[in-house]
């Protein structure tokens, strides 16, 4: 599929932003023809609004996952909080557009907390003197409260989020995502793709073969959609006891030939690192405590700080 061709679009389909669109001869029994000839036509103008809204903030990175439950949330909060610790001078910002389950509320212990709007937009939460968060979930009435929208009402949200926080000057925005790839990911790459400055991606995963096969999938996304790939972060690699600090494997993959960094070789993206499971972060993430300040010896801090090392790399080369 390319940004303006459906993918059950007919062979010699005008796309969705042209003026024939709808009305070629082409279009006749397309599925598509009524919503083209009606849509309106042209460059969606969020992208210049939001080109304009992000135009102070450095790098961009998208958090993505395949598969729903392998630590995308957990990873971009610690990831956030890491560059915050590591950077004191440079300022972050937390997105979440997981519109149907917005959990970083929660695990940066905001839980209950407003978003003011002002004159310039709306005023993200903050965390740390150089950490701020915007999320869905400060919208919503109460915790417990559904979003179910389709595609246009999220995407009208996504544009909404990228164009009208007041983020000030930052030298990071990190986006936590909803898991595949669906309308949220096309509207934020999109959105991303127009603005100035670096951007791109990780992909998390958990060694098992059934999160690797949907990540090739999110790769193969990313590869189409031309969004850059920064890397990818194997969760869950090993479990740490939380008593004597052991590491044991716990997935079989992640010793075998099919296993994570075996993919990213195949599939020439870069490995950037393993996460431990560390059962005293999910239960910080639960209560919204700072990981890195409680358990500063744990391995999975000391992964992630190596993990933050190689995408400062990275987008310090782009
Ligand atoms: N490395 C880890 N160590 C311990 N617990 C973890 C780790 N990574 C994630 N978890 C826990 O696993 C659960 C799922 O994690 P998380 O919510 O981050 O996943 P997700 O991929 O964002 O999920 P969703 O698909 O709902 O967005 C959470 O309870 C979290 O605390």
């Amino acid at each position: 599929m390319t940004q303006d061709k459906p993918e059950n679009a007919p062979e010699h389909c005008p796309g969705t932003e042209s003026d024939q669109a709808g009305k070629a001869s082409a279009c006749a029994g397309c599925p598509n023809q009524t919503i083209c000839a009606s849509g309106p036509k042209g460059p969606d103008p969020g992208i210049a609004l939001v080109k304009q809204r992000l135009c102070d903030v450095k790098n961009k990175l998208m958090v993505l996952s395949g598969k729903g439950g392998v630590g995308k949330s957990t990873t971009t909060s610690l990831l956030a909080r890491m560059f915050a610790h590591m950077n004191q001078e440079q300022n972050f910002g937390v997105l979440d557009i997981d519109i149907c389950g917005p959990s970083q509320p929660r695990v940066f212990g905001v839980l209950g907390e407003q978003v003011h709007q002002s004159g310039s937009g709306w005023s993200p939460v903050f965390i740390e003197d150089n950490l701020s968060l915007m999320s869905i979930g400060f919208l919503l009435g109460s915790p417990d409260d559904a979003v179910i929208w389709r595609g246009p009402k999220k995407n009208g949200m996504i544009r909404q989020f990228l164009s009208e926080v007041d983020w000030g000057q930052l030298d990071y925005l990190v986006i936590d995502t909803p898991p595949g790839t669906s309308d949220e990911h096309l509207s934020a790459t999109t959105y991303l793709a127009g603005t100035d400055g670096s951007w791109g991606t990780v992909l998390v995963t958990t060694p098992q073969e059934v999160s690797l096969l949907d990540v090739r999938k999110q790769i193969t996304f990313c590869k189409k959609m031309k969004v850059p790939i920064v890397g990818i972060i194997e969760n869950m690699s090993t479990f740490v006891c939380p008593k004597c600090t052991v590491e044991s494997i716990i997935f079989p993959n992640s010793t075998s030939a099919n296993s994570t960094e075996e993919m990213c070789t195949e599939m020439n993206v870069k490995f950037l690192g393993k996460l431990p499971l560390d059962p005293r972060l999910a239960r910080c993430c639960d209560e919204g405590k700072d990981f890195l300040t409680e358990f500063k010896t744990s391995p999975t801090v000391i992964a992630i700080k190596n993990i933050i090392l190689e995408i400062q790399k990275h987008f310090e080369c782009n």
